[in-house]
């Protein structure tokens, strides 16, 4: 694989993603992990989901998906931090102004590419 991991960035119900990089061209990107030993793998499933909202608002571009040793690996587009950790370091209290954004954002982002 032609990425590193550098930290973990967040965990899923049933993975964990990390920054990494790409290591010729040093760009950034997130890499989800689960065990391929699991019983029901979900990643597989992920890539395919993400390549069909490919192109939407929001949604991560997927650059790589594969199995090395126990693990499939998803590596996508690096996005900025969530929503959640936003709101906590706001002190879990956003202005009118971020809310009318977010109000604003948020429906682009739920529509499908192709109902565009
Ligand atoms: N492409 C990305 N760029 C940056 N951070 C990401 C990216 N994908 C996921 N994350 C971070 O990792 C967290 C967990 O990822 P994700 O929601 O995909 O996992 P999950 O296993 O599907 O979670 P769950 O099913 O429990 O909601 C997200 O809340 C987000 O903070």
């Amino acid at each position: 694989m032609k990425y590193i991991l550098e930290k973990k960035i967040g965990a899923g119900a049933f993975g964990l993603i990390y920054q990494g990089k790409d290591k010729n061209t040093n760009e950034k990107v997130a890499i989800k992990i689960e065990n391929n030993k699991t019983k029901y793998p979900q990643l597989f499933h992920e890539n395919r989901i993400y390549r069909i909202l490919s192109g939407g608002v929001g949604i991560p571009k997927i650059k790589w998906f594969g199995s090395e040793g126990d693990h499939n690996i998803l590596v996508m587009d690096l996005l900025g931090p969530s929503l959640e950790s936003l709101f906590h370091q706001c002190s879990r209290k956003f202005s009118l102004k971020t809310v009318l954004l977010i109000g604003d954002q948020l429906p682009q982002i739920l529509v499908l590419p192709e109902a565009r």
